[in-house]
C-alpha cells in the first residue's frame, strides 16, 4: 500500500462505484476535508488563539457551547457551503436545518458534529468531527427541506469522521470499504494510511461511562458485572478505556475491537448521543467494518428519524461484543 495515496485521489478513484453521481460526490467529500484541515489549524494552537472556553451561549441539547464547537461549525458552514453542493445541513449547534448559501444547486443534505468531544477540548484531549451524507429526496434542490435529512441511516451515501489528535486522522466510507488517512502537516494532504479497515469480531475493551453507574438499568448494571468477571476463556475481564469523546472512543473500538455503550439511563431515558449526525454516520462506518451499531434491540441504520436533534442508546464496535451487551439489556442473559 503506497502513502503517498491522497484523499482527493481516493475519493476520485471511488468514483467508479457512482456512475450516475457525475463527480459531485467527490467533490462533496473533497470539501468536507477542506474544512477538516481549516479546523484542525485552530485546534492544533487551541491554548495560542482565544478559541479555548466557553462562548456564553446554550445550543438547542442545553448544552453549554464551547468556542471551538462554534468556531468549527461555521468554518465547515462556510467552507463547504460556498460550493454550492449541498442544498441543506443540519449542525448539531443549529436549531434549525441550514440553507447554504448557493443551494440552488446542491443534489446531497449534509449532516454533521462539527465538534465532537466537547468536554475534552480545553483539555487538550482528542476531539473530532463526524459527517452524513445523503443524496436529497427531490430534484428540486430548492425545495430541500427537513425531510431530506431525516433519511433511514441506510439511505447515507457517504460518512466519516476526522479525529484532531496526537495526529489528525480522517475515516471515511461510501459504502464501499472503511478507509483512513493521516494528515501530513507538511505537505498539508490526508495520505492514506489505513486502507479497507476490519473491525475484530470481538476485542478487549468496554467503553461506558461508569460514572453514570446509578442511572443505569439492571440490564446494564448486569452487563457491567459480567464484563469484569474473572474468565479467561471469554477473554474477561475487559480493560475499560473511557475518552468521554464519542469519535475517539469509537476509532480505538475500530481498530483494536471492543464495544461502545451509551445506555438509556435515567437522566437520558433515550440515550444522550443524536441518531442523525453521530450514531448514524459511526454506525455506517461500523457496518461496512463488519462490526455491529444498534440501540440494544434495533439496528440504528433502521431507525425511522422524525427530529434532526432526536437521540439514541448506542451500543456500537465488535459484533460479538455488541451482541452480548445487547442480550442483558434485552435481559436476555
Ligand atoms: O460525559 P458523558 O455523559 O459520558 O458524555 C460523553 C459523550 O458526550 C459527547 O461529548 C457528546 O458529543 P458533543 O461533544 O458533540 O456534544 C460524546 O462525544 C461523548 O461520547
Ligand atoms: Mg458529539
Ligand atoms: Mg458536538
Amino acid at each position: 500500500m503506497s502513502n503517498l495515496i491522497t484523499i482527493e485521489r481516493h475519493i476520485l478513484e471511488q468514483q467508479k462505484y457512482f456512475p450516475e453521481a457525475h463527480g459531485e460526490l467527490t467533490d462533496l467529500l473533497t470539501d468536507v476535508a477542506f474544512a477538516a484541515k481549516l479546523v484542525r489549524r485552530e485546534v492544533v494552537r487551541a491554548g495560542l488563539v482565544d478559541i479555548l472556553g466557553f462562548a456564553g451561549s446554550t445550543n438547542v441539547q442545553g448544552e453549554e457551547v464551547k468556542k471551538l464547537d462554534l468556531f468549527a461549525n461555521e468554518k465547515i458552514i462556510s467552507a463547504i457551503g460556498q460550493h454550492g453542493r449541498f442544498a441543506v445541513m443540519g449542525s448539531e449547534e443549529n436549531e434549525g436545518i441550514i440553507i447554504p448559501p448557493k443551494n440552488e444547486t446542491g443534489s446531497y443534505a449534509l449532516l454533521f458534529d462539527p465538534l465532537d468531544g466537547s468536554s475534552n477540548i480545553d483539555v487538550n484531549v482528542s476531539v473530532g468531527t463526524i459527517f452524513s451524507i445523503y443524496r436529497l429526496k427531490g430534484d428540486d434542490p430548492c425545495k430541500a427541506s427537513i425531510n431530506d435529512c431525516l433519511q433511514h441511516g441506510y439511505e447515507q451515501v457517504a460518512a466519516g469522521y476526522v479525529i484532531y489528535g496526537s495526529s489528525v486522522v480522517m475515516v471515511y466510507t461510501t459504502g464501499h470499504g472503511v478507509h483512513g488517512f493521516t494528515y501530513d502537516p507538511t505537505i498539508g494532504e490526508f495520505l492514506l494510511s489505513h486502507e479497507n479497515i476490519i473491525t475484530p469480531k470481538s476485542g478487549k475493551y468496554y467503553s461506558i461511562n461508569e460514572g453514570s453507574f446509578a442511572q443505569f438499568n439492571d440490564g446494564t448494571k448486569k452487563y457491567l458485572d459480567y464484563i469484569k468477571e474473572e474468565d479467561p476463556a471469554t477473554n474477561r475481564p475487559y480493560s475499560t478505556r473511557y475518552i468521554g469523546s464519542l469519535v475517539a472512543d469509537f476509532h480505538r473500538n475500530l481498530l483494536t475491537g471492543g464495544v461502545f455503550v451509551y445506555p438509556p439511563t435515567t437522566k437520558h431515558l433515550s440515550g444522550k448521543l443524536r441518531l442523525m449526525y453521530e450514531a448514524n454516520p459511526l454506525a455506517f462506518i461500523c457496518e461496512q467494518a463488519g462490526g455491529r451499531a444498534t440501540d440494544g434491540r434495533n439496528r440504528i441504520l433502521d431507525i425511522q428519524p422524525t427530529s434532526l436533534h432526536q437521540r439514541t442508546p448506542l451500543y456500537i464496535g465488535s459484533e460479538e461484543d455488541v451482541i452480548i451487551a445487547e442480550e442483558f439489556e434485552q435481559g436476555l442473559r
